[in-house]
């Protein structure tokens, strides 16, 4: 006898914890995945000197951001039941490394070296916060779900700033591109499922934990955006 083909679930991701988590904090999703830095760039107004700012104050958390993830490597590893989760952070761990290579090469090209950048206190609050949550005593339902909003605030951003009609300036175009290609969007997916399939089994506790983290990562990206407007 055939299986009956009528329980469809697409890619797994509707009706999901986090979706009702988007749509209940749409206000400040939409403030971080929209932020007029972000239009700025979507419309090609974008101050290059805001860009910079961005970029520096980036780079120094991208470098903190590696050991974040090495935590929920380690968790996954421990968690997982079947290493598939292993491989997909494995798979992120790569790609850092070649964007630390390219953060390196692009800073370069605007004349920015890591050693004369200072972290900003918006940054350095949202580094503090990206540690607190390498701890052992973080479950890795939160931590893996942390790691998927700060994945995929970027990839909604500049994947916006690559949609049709809009007009990033040229030499912004491999920014864009980094966060906002397809591949990068495939693997916020993963994440996203990974994170959902946790939630799902996860107590209330640690659900309610889940959610204030990712409440808190997204007011940090704003944070994170407004340095980029503001004056030093
Ligand atoms: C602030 C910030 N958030 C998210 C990402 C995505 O990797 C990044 N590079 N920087």
């Amino acid at each position: 006898m055939e299986k009956t083909p009528n329980i469809k679930k697409v890619d797994g991701n509707d009706n999901t914890m986090i979706k009702t988590w988007l749509h209940k904090h749409s206000q400040i999703y939409s403030e971080a995945i929209r932020h007029p830095f972000i239009q700025s760039i979507n419309d090609g107004t974008v101050n290059l000197s805001s860009f910079k700012q961005w970029l520096g104050q980036d780079y120094i958390f991208v470098r903190k951001f590696v050991s974040f993830v090495a935590s929920v490597l380690l968790k996954a590893c421990r968690a997982s039941d079947d290493g598939l989760d292993m491989e997909v952070i494995l798979g992120g761990i790569a790609s850092l490394n070649d964007e630390i290579s390219w953060f390196k090469k692009e800073t370069s090209k605007w004349d920015l070296l890591l050693s004369n950048i200072t972290p900003r206190k918006e940054n350095q609050g949202y580094c503090r916060f990206i540690e607190s949550l390498t701890s052992s005593e973080v479950d890795y339902t939160v931590a893996m779900t942390a790691f998927w909003a700060i994945e995929a605030v970027y990839q909604e951003s500049f994947s916006y700033c690559l949609q049709e009609g809009a007009k990033p300036p040229a030499e912004l175009m491999d920014t864009c591109q980094r966060w906002g290609n397809d591949d990068f969007g495939q693997y916020c997916r993963s994440l996203q499922r990974i994170a959902d399939r946790c939630l799902a089994k996860a107590s209330k506790d640690v659900q309610n934990e889940a959610e204030a983290a990712v409440v808190s990562i997204l007011k940090y990206e704003v944070g994170f955006w407004n340095m980029s407007l503001s004056d030093l």
